[in-house]
């Protein structure tokens, strides 16, 4: 069902081809406000739909999962997509490979899954920045998500470049996309700023049409400000929610119309340091009966959670910052890994009750397999390799700079300064404001002295000479993406105070830690300059071979710390093992050499490396370990006295 391209056949071939071709005109998808209903060509028509992100799953893998979404039952696939994916600097757009979304439009047409689509701006999702880029915040003090001219710039130019690719996908003229989400949970935004939601609906309108589609979904409280005449109003809501109540508060803005949930969880999202998030198989399978019962169209959130590869999840603000975890596994019905569940097998049974489902089983759990244990070999210090990481130098200036203003989106920064006096007493070292955006591994002559961290831990106690090194390893863990009342801007925020110092001339260098990785044959080995546990900032590495087919796997970290993980190259994302709840990675089997060539795994460790630095690779993921006990500390109105920690086993 993919819109025919234009064929360049001779022009007088042309009229002939209009005649095969199936007519644009007859394809319609259509609220129908008499009967309470979709009509698609003119027929009553419900869908039953599920997400799955493109950006959150490697492309190899699309067929193989909207496939099994299929084979579920479904009928639709509904999907984000993240401004800040495909804009990666101002004007540079990246449309390629796993970012390529209109291949993935052709796999849900091939897989004979409609498609509601979510183009944002803003998008939530867990996703850094909620899909923003963070090149918007260069200008600090833009408004995002309102009518500030200096947003809806951005906001024009990026939607001038996407929506016209989308246009010849519109169901109507020939493609898969059923209906298009205008903005996303406006509603739960504190701007309520309705000329940006009217500047964003005539956007849309022209530049797709007046035929699609457009709607809006607000959880129950968003609807006042998340609703706009013009748009279909739809919500959002999970199993506990009281389902009668928040449909009959639906029908106050769309009193005639078809009942749609355009996000019913499914299961939940993790944050590091908190206990892994659950949905039981019973609540889930009931409210979607309950929905479909009343003849609602449904789209199940998340129906393939998928992985936050590389720097790519958000966070949420709920007291402290919590960085949402690798793995979006969500317990959802198809897991992380692809495989299906018995939370698939219920649902697929309540929709074989309301339509036809496709005859046939579900493929089986993809192979699994074990590997290792694997002995890894010290690279050498972070530090050892900055001129790798940083070919153009560092960026100079009388206080730190944050990442935007160095203009490094995701990923870490190391600030550094010289000591201009010794200090030879264990003397505190802190940022004012909670000016540590997001962990801080701090090191004096390249000795690890240990980790300062947003809301969590506010001082240190440091020595050292006159001249010496004093280095900060930033670590973004990834931009606030849902209730932000504020930018989220990463790095050090504030310059730190020695004892009553205020430290000043600082030098930032902008790491580029993917690239090296990825050129890493054969860099020389750099030799430990202090062998010390902890380590602080340190690659590890070693080379591999598959024997055999192989399979997907799991990687476990037992004894590392927290760091970045590759696999030839490729960002496998980040690993806490030391907080959890999650302790392995998936490992997609598509990522791995087999038949003997040597896959290259690489760490990059931020605090302490095991005595034994091993790592193994096992056939099942653990997403619930026991969390360790993480304390926060209060910042204390007298920064003089050490604030006491309190305890927080993990909640
Ligand atoms: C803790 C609140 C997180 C806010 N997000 C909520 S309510 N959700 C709605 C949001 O639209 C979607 O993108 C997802 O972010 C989803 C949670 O998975």
């Amino acid at each position: 069902m993919a819109p025919k391209k234009p064929l360049c056949l001779p022009a007088l071939l042309l009229p002939l081809l209009t005649l095969l071709l199936p007519q644009a005109g007859t394809r319609s998808f259509v609220v129908d406000r008499e009967n309470d209903r979709f009509l698609l060509d003119g027929t009553p028509f419900r869908y039953v739909s599920g997400s799955l992100h493109y950006f959150r799953v490697p492309r190899v893998l699309w067929a193989d999962r909207l496939f099994k979404m299929r084979m579920s039952g479904l009928n639709a696939v509904q999907f984000y997509v993240p401004w800040n994916y495909h804009e990666p600097q101002p004007g540079v757009y990246n449309f390629n490979g796993s970012r390529d979304l209109f291949a993935f439009l052709n796999e849900a047409s091939l897989a004979n899954l409609l498609v509601i689509l979510r183009p944002g701006p803003y998008i939530c999702a867990e996703w850094d920045m909620g899909g923003l880029p963070a090149w918007l915040l260069q200008k600090p003090d833009i408004h995002l998500r309102t009518s500030d001219p200096a947003f809806l710039a951005a906001v024009d130019s990026w939607f001038k470049v996407l929506l016209p690719k989308l246009y010849p996908w519109l169901y109507h003229n020939g493609g898969n996309i059923i209906s298009i989400q205008v903005e996303n949970e406006y509603g739960s935004y504190r701007a309520c700023d309705f000329s940006y939601m009217r500047h964003l609906a005539g956007l849309f309108r022209a530049l797709l049409g007046d035929r699609i589609l457009l709607f809006t979904t607000d959880g129950p409280e968003g609807l006042k400000c998340g609703s706009l005449q013009g748009l279909y109003t739809t919500v959002d809501f999970g199993p506990a929610d009281n389902m009668t109540k928040i449909f009959g508060l639906l029908r106050v803005y769309e009193p005639h119309g078809p009942l749609v949930n355009s996000e019913y969880y499914t299961g939940w999202l993790d944050y590091w340091g908190q206990n892994h998030s659950t949905r039981s198989v019973l609540a889930v399978t009931k409210g979607l009966e309950s929905m479909l019962k009343l003849g609602a169209s449904v789209n199940m959130y998340m129906f393939h959670g998928g992985t936050n590869f590389g720097y790519w999840n958000g966070a949420d603000e709920k007291g402290r910052f919590l960085p949402i975890t690798t793995s979006y596994d969500y317990d959802a019905p198809i897991s992380e890994a692809g495989d299906p569940t018995p939370k698939l097998f219920a649902l697929r049974n309540v929709i074989s009750e309301f339509q036809e489902i496709p005859l046939g089983p579900l493929p089986p759990p993809s192979p699994k397999m074990t590997l290792g244990p694997l002995t890894l070999q010290l690279d050498g210090d972070l530090l050892a390799f900055l001129d790798f990481l940083c070919p153009q130098g560092p960026i100079s200036s009388i206080l730190p700079m944050s990442f935007e203003a160095v203009k490094q989106d995701r990923g870490f920064v190391l600030y550094r300064t010289y000591l201009t006096y010794t200090v030879s007493e264990p003397t505190q070292f802190w940022v004012p404001n909670n000016g540590v955006h997001d962990r801080a591994y701090v090191m004096v002559d390249g000795v690890f002295q240990g980790v300062l961290e947003r809301n969590m831990k506010h001082q240190l106690f440091l020595m050292g000479k006159v001249g010496a090194k004093l280095d900060i390893l930033l670590e973004n863990m990834g931009r606030l993406s849902f209730g932000s009342n504020s930018s989220d801007f990463k790095g050090l925020l504030e310059p730190p105070v020695l004892g009553q110092t205020v430290l000043s001339r600082w030098l930032m260098f902008p790491l580029k830690i993917d690239k090296l990785v990825k050129r890493w044959f054969p860099l020389q080995l750099k030799k430990r300059s202090h062998p010390q546990v902890p380590s602080g900032p340190t690659f590890y590495s070693t080379k591999f071979p598959i024997l055999g087919e192989g399979g997907d796997t799991f990687l476990s970290l037992p004894g590392w710390t927290k760091g970045q993980v590759w696999i030839n190259g490729f960002n496998l994302g980040r690993y806490w093992t030391k907080r959890g709840p999650q302790e392995t990675l998936y490992v997609p089997r598509p990522l791995l050499f087999s038949r003997g060539a040597l896959n290259k795994i690489t760490l990059l460790e931020l605090e302490n490396v095991p005595p034994q630095p091993q790592v193994q690779f096992l056939d099942r993921p653990i997403l619930n370990s026991t969390l360790h006990k993480t304390y926060i500390y209060s910042l204390s109105a007298d920064t003089q006295g050490a604030p006491e920690p309190m305890e927080l086993s993990g909640h």
